[in-house]
């Protein structure tokens, strides 16, 4: 079976499912460094990479936003000195749909090759 960094998103509609409640653990155990946030009543998957500068900050964000742009699905960006905050959720369905677990696992894979990322 594909890990969630190797998959790839599917087109989301507006009438697409968020992720049921039962599959959310099995997913979550994926992107363990991952905490969920509620905004609005809209779920979002979230995690903050230190970065040695804001060079590196910005450099992981460019990187992140290549793969986003490439899958069709994109992510909210904080670009700090120091930090960046990245943020998935599906605006379509107002919630997490499997595209974003995907992302936040691919998300992981690029910080994994940046030098200067914690
Ligand atoms: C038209 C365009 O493909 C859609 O609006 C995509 C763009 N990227 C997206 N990204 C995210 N996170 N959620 C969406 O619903 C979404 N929709």
């Amino acid at each position: 079976m594909n890990t969630l960094d190797q998959a790839h998103c599917d087109a989301c509609r507006a009438d697409a499912p968020q992720v049921p409640e039962a599959e959310l653990a099995g997913l979550l155990r994926q992107i363990p460094d991952w905490r969920i946030e509620v905004r609005d009543g809209v779920m979002q998957l979230e995690r903050t990479f230190r970065c040695a500068d804001f060079a590196r900050a910005l450099a992981l964000a460019n990187a992140v936003g290549a793969a986003a742009e490439a899958e069709g699905h994109h992510p909210a960006l904080l670009v700090e000195w120091g930090a960046l905050t990245v943020t998935w959720w599906t605006h379509k369905i107002r919630g997490l749909h499997r595209n974003d677990f995907i992302m936040a696992a691919r998300t992981d894979a690029l910080a994994a090759t940046c030098e200067g990322i914690q």
